[in-house]
């Protein structure tokens, strides 16, 4: 996160860390007890190894009350994503068990109204991602408030040329912004996640590259579908 500020200990308590060898590499939510929804595109530098995810954190380090690391079941890419773009850019993790709910570990329910979050619409992205343009890393959970742009003005030849569809959308990127390894992390609007952070031209910071998220509530119906069917 560029631009933000230190989150408030556990007042986002469904924030995820996935993790490799103890790593932060993207983030994901809580979308269920047993269930992380992160992005797939964050799959890409693993080489076939599975995440850990590291939920009820505020630091990555420190050792902190009801922060846990889970092993993972199953990861589950969207079957359209691919590394060649950014859609269809969502991950569902299987935890090998459902996580234990607490004050610091919570669901984040998700939109199912297919509508647009209209332009100017304050939402909030938090994550673990890097905080400068030389890539420092923060131990503590960070956040920032973003204003949602329209879909026309995001996609404007000068800023992402008419790749966001509909089942993306974008945030101002003026400063502060999303970053790397903030990716997978949810866009919460009014309290309920809108949309999950995608890389796009991976760009920070910079106004003419707003930041893309995948809106969630397109896919609903896939997330219910996939969590039904390992439930057996
Ligand atoms: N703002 C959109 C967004 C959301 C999520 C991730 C991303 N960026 C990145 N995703 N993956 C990356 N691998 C290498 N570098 C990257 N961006 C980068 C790093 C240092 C300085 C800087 O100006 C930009 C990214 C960008």
């Amino acid at each position: 996160i560029l631009g933000g500020s230190e989150a408030q200990p556990h007042l986002r308590p469904y924030m995820a860390s996935l993790q490799l060898d103890g790593q932060h590499v993207c983030g994901g939510f809580l979308i269920a007890e047993q269930w992380v929804l992160s992005a797939a595109h964050c799959t890409e530098e693993t080489d076939g190894k599975v995440f850990q995810v590291l939920l009820g954190a505020h630091s990555l380090t420190q050792p902190e009350p009801h922060k846990r690391l889970y092993r993972v079941r199953a990861q589950i890419p969207h079957p359209g994503s691919n590394i060649h773009n950014n859609k269809d850019d969502l991950l569902l993790l299987q935890l090998e068990e459902k996580a234990e709910l607490n004050a610091h570990v919570q669901v984040l329910p998700f939109q199912r109204e297919d509508r647009d979050v209209a332009a100017d619409t304050v939402c909030v992205v938090a994550g673990w991602g890097t905080i400068s343009h030389s890539g420092r890393r923060p131990d503590k959970l960070q956040e920032v408030e973003r204003p949602v742009i329209s879909r026309d003005l995001c996609n404007e030849r000068t800023r992402h040329d008419h790749t966001i569809t509909h089942k993306m959308m974008c945030t101002d990127s003026r400063r502060k912004d999303s970053c790397k390894g903030d990716s997978g992390g949810p866009l919460v609007c009014g309290g309920v996640a809108e949309g999950v952070v995608t890389a796009g031209s991976r760009v920070c910071g910079n106004y003419k590259k707003p930041a893309i998220y995948t809106r969630i509530a397109p896919y609903a119906a896939w997330i219910d579908g996939v969590m039904a069917a390992a439930a057996g």
